[in-house]
């Protein structure tokens, strides 16, 4: 049994392959569904999306589809650009009709690379793509095609690895590391991108022959070969087992997250076991959703240019909850005026309506000294401290990295804030966090960042269980200092982007308990009300539950953040 929500668009099973040669009606690459693109680890939005694989027929000619042809290496080639090998002569003919190449296309040769930095050193694939790109001078189509290879196969690896298993003569886990990136990344063109199959096994075979060896590109050649027997579907049907048997594991490889998050999504949804086993569930949209790729949000900074402002400049659009979001559409924020000169930035959605419902939440009494205790990089210290200028707010703002204060103190260059380079359980032992010193304090804790998966497509699979506790204990201990630094009557909010239970509503129960805070519904600020009321909170629910707000990306498109207010109670 499959999913119907949600589900990936892979190959269509009937659909057929083309007939006849592909020359006629190849399916183009780039963008045939004229959607958006991927976002650049540089934040720019020249990439494009993984296209998800619909077989039978051309994207030739489909609106807004730029024909990029096949290009180079990647499609049918003609007999006058017939490759040659390294030594200047005509390639041999293989039996997938492609010719023995001199380089491998630099493209894929590129996005093997950053996988294999990614997964043998633990690399971040959006800090070592965009110095490789300039370094090999790979831009426009390349860039994107590049950006589209790397990120969408380590996004759809938890899918790729149960189909190359199954397409393996060896055991997965024994395959070599490098040989086993090479074989990600040609499976992920195979059953998820409109790449030709030709193309998609000649052009990765030709990278493990470079960059491995002849033995190790036989062997990529037929696992390869065996993956495009079968389309997406057939493929699921094969390798996931019956959702009705094992809802979980059934989700895990259909939507590509570890176990250990589909039962985090599920429990943070509401939905057990037995909702999940019966099909059509919120959490398999919710996984689904951190496979697309998300848009590039900007913050109009209130005082410097308001939202309608900055969407007419970059022509963009208002965002649907942060009265000052914007949503860039397609181009590079480097490219924004209002980015360079500071007077907008480049934040989801979900975070600025976090940092905007603590603004703006009613505050009886003085309402001048905020205190925003986990800033770096300084987001949402660059939105408080925009808003609090207006009132006369100083805004403190505490890092306890010394790398990421320096962020901060750029992102509120101008602004009347105070970078500290402190740990911020110091509240009550450093001199400029006295307690009950605060009237707004900001609690944005470490976490594991389970509610952007869409943006870092490694950390599903870097992130372990077992990171939970020992986060959970320091944004306790955030979270106490936070409460101890706010005065009496004043104002707390605690934001994760993530919506692990443990890290969120047990969480804050816990605190709200054991400190006597006080729940605050989030529902008292509109535009946290408006997001709520997309996600209506159950009858019964516990007080700390009842008040808070917990986004998604398949509900709000935003990140999924979560915020509690909590006021301190007053003396
Ligand atoms: C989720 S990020 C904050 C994001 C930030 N508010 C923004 O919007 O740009 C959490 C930050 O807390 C910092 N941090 C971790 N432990 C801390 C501590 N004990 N005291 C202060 N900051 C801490 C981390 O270095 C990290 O920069």
């Amino acid at each position: 049994m499959s999913e119907g929500d949600g589900r990936p668009q892979g190959r269509r099973p009937g659909s057929g392959r083309p007939e006849g040669p592909r020359g006629a009606g190849r399916p183009e690459r780039g963008r045939p569904d004229g959607s958006r693109g991927e976002t650049r680890p540089d934040g720019s939005g020249d990439g494009r999306p993984g296209q998800h694989r619909a077989r039978g027929g051309s994207g030739r000619g489909r609106p807004g589809a730029p024909d990029r042809g096949a290009g180079p290496d990647r499609g049918e080639r003609s007999g006058s650009d017939r490759p040659r090998n390294e030594s200047g002569h005509e390639g041999n003919k293989r039996s997938w009709g492609t010719y023995q190449k001199a380089t491998p296309d630099p493209a894929r040769r590129a996005a093997f690379d950053v996988l294999v930095a990614v997964a043998a050193r633990d690399a971040y694939a959006n800090l070592t793509l965009p110095p490789l790109l300039v370094e090999r001078r790979l831009t426009g189509r390349d860039a994107a095609f590049v950006t589209e290879l790397t990120y969408g196969t380590l996004r759809h690896r938890g899918t790729l690895d149960p189909i190359l298993a199954a397409g393996s003569s060896r055991p997965i886990d024994k395959v070599d590391l490098r040989v086993l990136q090479a074989l990600r990344l040609g499976a992920y063109q195979l059953l998820f991108t409109r790449v030709p199959d030709h193309a998609a096994v000649a052009g990765t075979v030709e990278v493990a022959r470079v960059a491995l060896t002849d033995g190790p590109a036989r062997f990529v050649n037929a696992v390869l070969r065996r993956v495009s027997e079968r389309d997406l579907d057939t493929w699921l049907d094969e390798v996931t087992p019956d959702l009705a048997a094992d809802p979980i594991a059934h989700l895990a490889i259909r939507y590509s997250h570890p176990e250990w998050v589909v039962r985090t999504f599920a429990d943070a949804l509401g939905e057990d076991t037995a909702r999940l086993a019966a099909g059509e569930s919120e959490t398999g949209r919710a996984l689904a959703a951190d496979n697309e790729r998300p848009g590039v949000d900007l913050t109009a900074r209130p005082g410097r240019i308001d939202a309608k402002e900055l969407a007419a400049d970059v022509a963009g659009e208002p965002g649907r909850w942060s009265p000052v979001a914007v949503k860039l559409p397609e181009g590079a924020p480097g490219n924004v005026a209002a980015i360079a000169d500071g007077r907008a930035h480049v934040q989801d959605e979900g975070s600025q309506l976090c940092a905007w419902t603590l603004a703006t939440a009613p505050l009886e009494g003085e309402d001048t000294r905020w205190l925003d205790l986990c800033a770096g990089p300084g987001g949402k210290a660059g939105l408080l401290a925009s808003i609090g200028a207006a009132r006369g707010v100083h805004l403190t703002a505490v890092e306890v990295s010394e790398h990421r204060a320096k962020l901060v103190e750029s992102a509120v260059a101008g602004l009347p804030v105070t970078v500290l380079t402190v740990d911020g359980r110091d509240v009550g032992t450093h001199p400029e966090l006295p307690e009950g010193g605060f009237d707004r304090v900001l609690v944005d804790a470490p976490c594991t960042g389970l509610g952007a998966l869409r943006r870092r497509p490694e950390a599903r699979w870097r992130r372990q269980p077992g990171d939970v506790p020992a986060l959970a204990k320091l944004q306790r201990e955030l979270l106490t200092a936070a409460l101890r630094a706010a005065r009496p009557g004043g104002l707390v909010a605690y934001v994760t982007c993530s919506p692990h239970l443990a890290e969120t509503r047990v969480l804050v129960a816990d605190v709200c308990r054991r400190t006597g805070a006080e729940p605050v519904d989030v529902r008292i600020v509109p535009e946290a009300a408006a997001a709520a009321d997309v996600n209506p909170i159950p009858e019964g629910a516990s007080a700390a539950r009842a008040a808070a707000l917990q986004l998604w990306p398949h509900r709000h498109g935003t990140d999924a953040m979560f915020l509690s207010l909590l006021r301190k109670p007053a003396e």
